[in-house]
């Protein structure tokens, strides 16, 4: 019996770069740069599905492949048996329904009657169903926000991120129906073997060890010991701070772990407080 666990992932695509980051930041070596479709890992009970995204929960739901990764907005799209394991927070979007800028928007009422583009008809229709609206829903692969502009469309219902395609189209979000980002999957209901839950809890102990990491700053600094008390209580730490003493026994050496976000205001600080010497270091994988 296949004891590889196997997992299924993007081809290529807006996906494919943050998996492959995941998966090599999580250990997982391939045995060779992907063209094949199926590529096993060289270090880990592993073997990857290369997909269009759209195929994905099908590929989980029907057990070709053990688990998968993909949007949120494909998982809900497609409906398959599927249930997620996880979220992963990267290729956050939300999934909108937009309009020309020039109308004034009246609220959801607004849509009855109109023509919606879309490349989501399953997650536009059970949305306009449970707001009791009745509109045309139009069906289109790509370049859905091109629809309005060349008449195909009164209204468009799309993947939105930095807002900037919708700009560009002289179009305007009114409403946000649903936030993706990527997911891990399984089949609904579905027991792995031992051998392959083992993998995916590996699995998943190495992606949260992964995401614990990330947007954190290890800082160490120097500092003067009769200043320690104030410096310690600028430093927000894990649990406690680390105090390590120094040749000079006037000074003591602190380490701490910060939010990446709050680093500056943090960093002047603790120059503030006396701190001298100070190094702010990336963290690559975080065991909590
Ligand atoms: N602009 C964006 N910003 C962030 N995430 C996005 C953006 N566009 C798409 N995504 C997310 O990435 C997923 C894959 O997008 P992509 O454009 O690669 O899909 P695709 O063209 O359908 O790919 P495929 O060829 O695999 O079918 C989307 O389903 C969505 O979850
Ligand atoms: O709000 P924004 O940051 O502009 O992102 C939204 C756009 O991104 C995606 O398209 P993509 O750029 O992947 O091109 P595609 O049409 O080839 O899918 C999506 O289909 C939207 O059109
Ligand atoms: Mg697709």
């Amino acid at each position: 019996m296949e004891t590889k666990l196997r997992i299924a992932v993007q081809s290529k695509g807006r996906l494919y770069d943050e998996t492959m980051e995941l998966l090599g930041e999580s250990g997982i070596r391939l045995t060779a740069v992907k063209r094949t479709l199926l590529v096993p890992a060289r270090n880990f009970p592993v073997e990857l599905l290369f997909l269009r995204d759209d195929d994905i929960p099908e590929s989980v739901a029907n057990g070709t492949a053990d688990i998968g990764i993909v949007g949120l907005n494909e998982v809900l799209e497609k409906d398959k048996e599927v249930e997620i394991v996880k979220r992963l927070g990267f290729s956050r979007c939300h999934i909108s329904l937009a309009i020309p800028q020039h109308i004034e928007y009246s609220g959801l009422s607004w849509f009855n009657g109109r023509k919606i583009a879309t490349s989501y008809p399953g997650i536009l229709d059970k949305f306009l169903r449970d707001n009791n609206i009745k509109a045309d829903i139009h069906v289109i692969t790509g370049s859905v926000e091109i629809a309005p502009g060349i008449g195909l469309a009164d209204a468009i219902f799309d993947i939105v991120s930095s807002g900037s395609t919708l700009v560009s189209n002289n179009l305007v979000e009114v409403e946000n129906v649903l936030d993706s980002e990527a997911v891990l999957i399984k089949a609904a209901g579905n027991t792995l073997t031992a051998t392959k839950q083992d993998t995916l809890d590996e699995l998943l102990f190495r992606f949260n060890a992964v995401k614990a990491a990330d947007g954190k700053k290890y800082i160490l600094m120097n500092v003067p010991k009769n200043k320690l008390d104030e410096v310690l209580s600028i430093l927000p730490g894990i649990k406690s701070p680390t105090v390590l003493p120094l040749a000079n026994a006037d000074w003591c050496s602190v380490h701490s772990v910060l939010e990446e976000k709050r680093l500056w205001e943090i960093v002047g600080r603790l120059k503030a407080a006396g701190a001298e010497g100070i190094l702010a270091l990336d963290i690559e994988k975080m065991i909590l």
